[in-house]
């Protein structure tokens, strides 16, 4: 017989455990069906191991500003290997914090892999589980191209796994993932060189970050070969790597590691949908409506798995919205897609918010009105390594509601948060300008724009 439960979520990740936590806050009977790491893409390859690198990455450029501000220091080199270790221990505690949370919580650990035999009924490993609601959250993988020697590469999984420094990287792609490797590599001493499909970084994103970054990874030393398509990838008699544009009819050799960073898709293939009613759109990602409900009456998706923002507050904060309305008594409880917030954590850090310019002047015109300053932040007034920060806030209609905000530059990182919240608030420029600034930061030019 089946063993049943309130809320079965389907992945361990950002998504699935938020549901099952807050449902068990109402009191739900649940359990979560992990086939892997309990954290998921985020805690074990994602986020987490990367802000770390990030961090390293960061201190090997302040070692090498701490000249001028009269530090006088003995460089011994840099230890990836121990990087790596002190990182490794720190996600295994968050994985067995998980092990332990999840019993005191009350929540059943299910390790296998799970699959849908009917509309109410999923199997891991043989047994049978059927819920009165299903959450799918079992998040995304990410692309390696379909071409001849493609198999020679590695993706984000790879690079968290790598136990020695690569030398010379060849880093195709580029999105968040490729930009943060690249930026971090570089910043430890690897040799990068980034092809990009197209002529920029970071599609979407507004032009004044993209061509800022381009500028900045170019200063800091990485190579980017830009509307380059890889069609080919061999290995030579060295070990080294060697990757064909046929297009161009360009060769690039001598690579010791290559990394695929161009994009991720959704893990819906092998969940056993056929054996339900739940619908996915061409590439796999599961249709949902506005509550996260799928086509069938009890099953819902979230995070990765379903079209919407890859990034984990977003899984999380959908995930608490469904387990709200499904046992808190909050019928109308969803969540809101529009100005989701995030940090690209490229060397200098990337913020945004709202709509680009572009979007904004396509679907409002000669009502666009554009703020931006572009400013070297005082950290570098005397730093041998420069570095500029730029910012623009996007604003339309007679009232200057802000619609958009885009920074780059030392700090991005840490002063958006604030921000987001006032945009999604409604603030217009004047509430920007009639903020007090606080002095010296380089936030406050947000506050101090004309
Ligand atoms: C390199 C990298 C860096 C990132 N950095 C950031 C960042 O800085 N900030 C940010 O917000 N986002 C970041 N992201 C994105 C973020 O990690 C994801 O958006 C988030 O993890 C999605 O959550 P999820 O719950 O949908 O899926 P996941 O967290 O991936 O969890 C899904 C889980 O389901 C399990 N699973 C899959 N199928 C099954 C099955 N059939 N049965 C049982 N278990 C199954 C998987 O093993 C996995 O553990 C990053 C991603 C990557 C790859
Ligand atoms: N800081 C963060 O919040 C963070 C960090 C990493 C990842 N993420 C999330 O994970 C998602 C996946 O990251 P990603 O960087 O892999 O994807 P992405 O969608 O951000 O970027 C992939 C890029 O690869 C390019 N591309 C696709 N096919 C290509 C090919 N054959 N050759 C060359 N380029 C090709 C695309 O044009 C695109 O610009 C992101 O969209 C983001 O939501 C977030």
């Amino acid at each position: 017989m089946a063993k049943t439960y309130d809320l079965i979520a389907i992945g361990g990740g950002s998504g699935g455990l938020s549901a099952a936590e807050r449902a068990a806050k109402y009191g739900a009977r649940t359990a979560v069906v992990e086939a892997g790491k309990l954290g998921g893409t985020c805690v074990n390859v994602g986020c987490v191991p990367k802000k770390i690198m990030w961090y390293g990455a960061s201190i090997a450029h302040t070692l090498h500003d701490a000249s001028a501000y009269g530090f006088s220091l003995r460089q011994e080199g840099f230890d990836w290997s121990q990087l790596v270790a002190e990182r490794n221990r720190y996600v295994a505690n968050i994985n067995t914090w998980y092990h332990t949370y999840l019993s005191d919580s009350n929540i059943d650990e299910i390790s296998g892999y799970a699959r849908f035999v009917d509309n109410h009924t999923l199997e891991v490993n043989g047994e049978r589980y059927r819920a009165k609601h299903i959450v799918i959250a079992p998040g995304s993988y990410p692309v390696v191209p379909d071409i001849q020697g493609a198999e020679l590469g590695i993706t984000s999984d790879g690079f968290f796994a790598l136990a020695e420094q690569p030398k010379r990287v060849a880093v195709v792609g580029s999105g968040y993932i490729a930009v943060e490797l690249a930026g971090m590599l570089n910043a430890v001493g690897s040799e990068v060189t980034m092809f990009l499909r197209s002529e920029h970084l970071l599609r979407r994103f507004d032009d004044m970050l993209r061509e800022s970054l381009m500028e900045e990874m170019l200063n800091d030393g990485v190579n980017i070969i830009s509307s380059s398509s890889i069609d080919r990838v061999e290995r030579a008699d060295d070990g080294t790597l060697s990757l064909f544009c046929a297009k161009s009819g360009q060769v690039q050799s001598g690579f010791d590691q290559l990394i695929w960073a161009i994009g991720r898709n959704p893990s819906s293939g092998d969940l056993g949908l056929e054996n339900t009613d739940v619908v996915c759109d061409a590439a796999g990602y599961i249709g949902v409506d506005a509550f996260q409900n799928t086509a069938v009456p009890g099953i819902y998706a979230l995070g990765d798995v379903t079209n919407a923002p890859q990034l984990t507050p977003v899984a999380i904060a959908a995930a608490r919205r469904l387990s709200d309305r499904l046992f808190g008594g909050m019928e109308d409880r969803h969540l809101d897609y529009s100005l989701v917030p995030s940090v690209v954590f490229s060397h200098p850090p990337i913020a945004t918010v709202g709509l680009t310019e572009a979007e904004a002047r396509a679907s409002h015109g000669e009502a666009v009105k554009v703020y931006q300053t572009r400013f070297t932040p005082m950290y570098h007034a005397f730093t041998e390594r420069q570095s500029k920060v730029a910012m623009k806030l996007v604003c339309v209609g007679a009232q200057e509601k802000v619609v958009g905000c885009h920074i780059i530059g030392f700090g991005a990182d840490e002063m958006l948060q604030g921000f987001a919240v006032a945009i999604r608030m409604g603030a217009t420029k004047q509430d920007f300008d009639d903020t007090i600034a606080i002095h010296p930061t380089g936030a406050e030019e947000l506050v101090t724009m004309r």
